[in-house]
């Protein structure tokens, strides 16, 4: 499980009060969450989702509340902050920061087909640009300098075969970082796998989980959602799904020839970034009740990422 601050009925049915949402009928923890504390609230007025944020500076929650502001005013099925009746999105709860939103409908996609990666690649290009023209600012705090900083540190645990592998990467980081960094902007949810999508039968319906959200390239935000979705169980990306996510997002923004270019680089930067997370992750947490995703996986497909056959289709 991954409540990290378990909450007692009566601390909750204060904080709730002031929404003025009716009373509170049930709630639980949910196990699912890997960062934060959170609890399915069910009260009369309707089906909610508590989160206490427990990773991460506390001067950026602002930020993920503007941007759920600006991306549920566009229409995007994503969570918001409810206000209490005195205004307030941003509250305490047992000490951490707190946010109630809507709960969302639908369920999570294990195995998506290429219907699904083509919902997800639209979805993506209208978060991009709902906010490309006044993008809200905010550094990755696991971004390219990060990666070049945990890396060099993280390789010495590594065996003979991964060693090479990331030293390479972190290389071509290196090398690329400036050209990549100038790509076409926008926000970025930065974390769109698919434990992070809903989609209720057909329909994308729910994204979710935003405290990865920062400002950057929209190519990088479409590596990190494409080396889920469209991954087999070794690694390998998946050409039809690939093709069916790429597709529908440059339906709705064709790429640049800019992007095109660095299109595989920015799929090996997103392998990196996932698999030295994962490996801190798995450091700090070692023999806890706390989901632990492998980092073994980046590991592979970073490797499969070397050569890219599904290129990006841009027309000259
Ligand atoms: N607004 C929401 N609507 C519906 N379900 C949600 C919502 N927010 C979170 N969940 C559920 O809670 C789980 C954990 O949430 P998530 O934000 O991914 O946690 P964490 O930040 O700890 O990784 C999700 O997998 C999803 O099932
Ligand atoms: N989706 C990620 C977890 C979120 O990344 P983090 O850096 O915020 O831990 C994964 O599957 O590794």
């Amino acid at each position: 499980m991954s409540v990290f601050t378990p909450l007692e009925r009566q601390e909750l049915e204060v904080f709730l009060a002031p929404y003025g949402l009716g009373r509170l009928k049930d709630f639980q923890g949910i196990a699912e969450g890997s960062e934060n504390s959170n609890f399915f609230v069910s009260l009369e007025g309707g089906e909610f989702v508590l989160t206490l944020v427990e990773r991460g500076p506390s001067h950026d929650l602002p930020f993920f509340i503007d941007l759920l502001d600006v991306l549920h005013d566009a229409d995007l099925p994503v969570p918001f902050a409810l206000r209490t009746e005195g205004g307030e999105a941003l509250r305490e709860l047992a000490g951490k920061p707190a946010l109630l939103q809507p709960r969302l409908p639908g369920k999570h996609v294990q195995q998506p087909n290429a219907h699904h990666c083509a919902e997800v690649g639209n979805l993506l290009a209208r978060l991009h640009l709902a906010t490309r023209e006044r993008v809200l600012e905010r550094k990755s705090d696991r971004g390219l300098d990060w990666m070049l900083r945990e890396g060099p540190a993280l390789a010495l645990q590594l065996d003979d075969t991964a060693l090479p592998l990331l030293r390479d990467a972190l290389k071509e980081i290196g090398e690329v970082k400036e050209r990549f960094l100038a790509l076409p902007r926008a926000n970025l949810h930065a974390d769109l796998f698919k434990d992070n999508a809903l989609f209720d039968g057909p329909h994308f319906s729910g994204l979710i989980d935003f405290y990865n959200a920062c400002s950057g390239p929209m190519l990088y935000d479409l590596a990190i959602c494409l080396n889920d979705w469209c991954s087999d169980e070794q690694g390998h990306l998946d050409a039809p799904l690939a093709r069916a996510l790429l597709g529908a997002y440059c339906a709705r923004r064709p790429f640049t020839a800019a992007e095109a270019e660095l299109w595989p680089a920015a799929l090996r930067i997103a392998c990196v970034r996932f698999w030295l997370s994962r490996l801190i992750a798995a450091n700090a947490f070692a023999g806890q009740d706390v989901l632990i995703h492998d980092p073994y996986v980046f590991q592979a497909r970073l490797a499969h990422r070397q050569k890219v056959e599904v290129g990006l289709p841009f027309a000259l």
